[in-house]
């Protein structure tokens, strides 16, 4: 029986030859002002124009300031890459939403907020977090400049057929383990490569109770398990959460299409070419200790010891990953201080996120000498948070309540760590050098960040209801 991933596969082919690369159809395509600029170029030089401008949406996220809204900004290579894309869209003729309007934000928190991601549909980004939209049970994954191109030209995409994993995530996730902690664990369980060539498809009873926020939370951080993309199967929770939306479907066609969603997916019985079981009940507050997300274990364990890794590339890398985060071996994760403390993101910078936060801020106060850096996902997320007296929680507790961007998930725009600080992140890549150069970053999910802030050093939310 073909599951979800091959079901919304066939039913985007559009030509198919032996030995090539399938011919997919694409319904959406996203873009942003980091991956754009050479693929308008390459369409200006062909003397093409964009086939489909309704079915592509821009935005400006990576690079743009969210300490002050004045454009253009002060930062040159900002101000250039925001230049162009508001140039390329007007010549294009595609709707863009630019910085300080009302859907923006990071591309793979707007799609959803918009309606525009719906199951049943294969969702294209110039960048490699577009597996968020697998959410909704759609076929969404990162493209390189190339194929940004060839997608504003074609409305397709040429590419080979992935092979189909299913991770069964069996059982419930224990009270205080989140979508996070679930992601961190999958990756530390099967590893940076675990999921190589595949796409993913989470299934079982725990992924049944998670929120479309927590799936989004998931499936963003599939290629972290080395998925091309993952995504879980539409049920009435994705329908709740589209249901009015403005891209959505309209009420008198609301029927048929959720009829036609449902048709997609996958059988108790489907088939994978891979399949692995994960027991929820294991997860717990997890954090990284390392320089890739599958350096993590538990927040009440211990910096690990290399010297006990059986693999020989796993115990090279975790040698190199102790010295560039200044780790010793046998540290208690729970005793290791930061100085910042970064929420926000596409992986966590939703309002559900900054509930979690803001629920275990609220009366409390950042530890002093710690920073704590608060950038909602959207302008909708602020909005809502703004309306919800969420940034008073944030700022009463002496954190930086922002404007939307992909700010310190990156080191691409003004927000940038010094180097040797320290960060709990909420958000998806703790590389080095990713939240600036000779930054240390550990992945954490919103309510670790919230209980580190107050403490200075990575807690989880329980130790703190103890402290309290
Ligand atoms: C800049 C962009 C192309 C990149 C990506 O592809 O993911 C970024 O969003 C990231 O998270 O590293
Ligand atoms: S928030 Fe981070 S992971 Fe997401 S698109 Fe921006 S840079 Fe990439």
């Amino acid at each position: 029986m073909p599951n979800i991933i091959e079901k919304l596969w066939e039913s985007h082919v559009v030509h198919r030859a032996p030995d090539s690369p399938d011919l997919l159809y694409v319904d959406f395509h996203l873009l942003h002002e980091g991956s754009s600029p050479q693929a308008f170029d390459g369409l200006r030089r062909s003397g093409r124009r964009v086939r489909r401008p309704d079915l592509t949406l821009a935005t400006e996220d990576h690079i743009v300031p969210t300490g002050t809204l004045t454009y253009p900004p002060r930062n040159t290579t900002a101000a250039l890459l925001m230049r162009t894309l508001r140039a390329n869209c007007e010549e294009f003729g595609i709707t863009l939403h630019p910085m300080n309007s009302q859907g923006q934000g990071i591309v793979h928190v707007i799609g959803p907020e918009l309606g525009v991601t719906q199951p049943g549909m294969t969702v294209l980004c110039g960048d490699s977090h577009t597996s968020t939209h697998g959410a909704f049970g759609a076929l969404a994954f990162g493209i390189g400049t190339s194929q940004v191109e060839h997608v504003l030209a074609t409305q397709t995409l040429a590419a080979k057929k992935p092979k189909t994993m299913a991770v069964n995530v069996l059982g419930a996730l224990p009270t205080g383990a989140t979508a996070k902690d679930l992601a961190l664990y999958i990756i530390s369980q099967i590893g940076s490569g675990g999921a190589q060539g595949h796409i993913v498809e989470y299934r079982g009873d725990a992924i049944r109770s998670l929120s479309m926020e927590q799936r989004m939370t998931l499936c963003n951080m599939s290629i972290e398990l080395g998925a091309r993309a993952g995504l879980v199967g539409p049920d009435e929770t994705t329908f709740d959460y589209l249901r009015g939306r403005s891209y959505a479907p309209s009420e008198n066609q609301w029927a048929a299409a959720t009829e036609r969603w449902l048709s997609f997916s996958s059988d108790d019985d489907s088939d994978y070419d891979a399949q692995i079981d994960i027991d929820a009940g294991e997860v717990s507050p997890y954090v990284t200790w390392g320089t890739n997300p599958s350096q993590a274990a538990p927040l009440s364990a211990t910096v690990p010891e290399p010297d006990s890794i059986a693999n020989s590339e796993e115990r090279l890398a975790a040698d190199n990953a102790l010295k560039y985060m200044d780790l010793a071996p046998g540290t208690p994760l729970s005793a290791i201080r930061v100085d910042t403390v970064f929420l926000g993101s596409c992986t966590n910078g939703r309002i559900e996120d900054l509930r979690a936060a803001a629920d275990i801020l609220r009366g409390r106060a950042v530890a002093s000498g710690v920073r704590m850096v608060v950038v909602p996902g959207s302008m909708a997320v602020k909005a809502d948070a703004e309306a919800e007296g969420l940034n008073r929680v944030f700022t009463d507790a002496g954190a930086e309540w922002r404007n939307p961007g992909c700010s310190l998930c990156v080191g691409m725009n003004d927000d940038v760590l010094a180097r040797g600080q320290r960060a709990a992140s909420t958000s998806n890549r703790n590389f080095e050098g990713r939240q600036g150069k000779g930054s240390r970053t550990h992945l954490v999910s919103p309510a670790v960040a919230a209980a580190t802030a107050v403490t200075g050093q990575l807690t989880s939310p329980d130790r703190l209801a103890v402290l309290a």
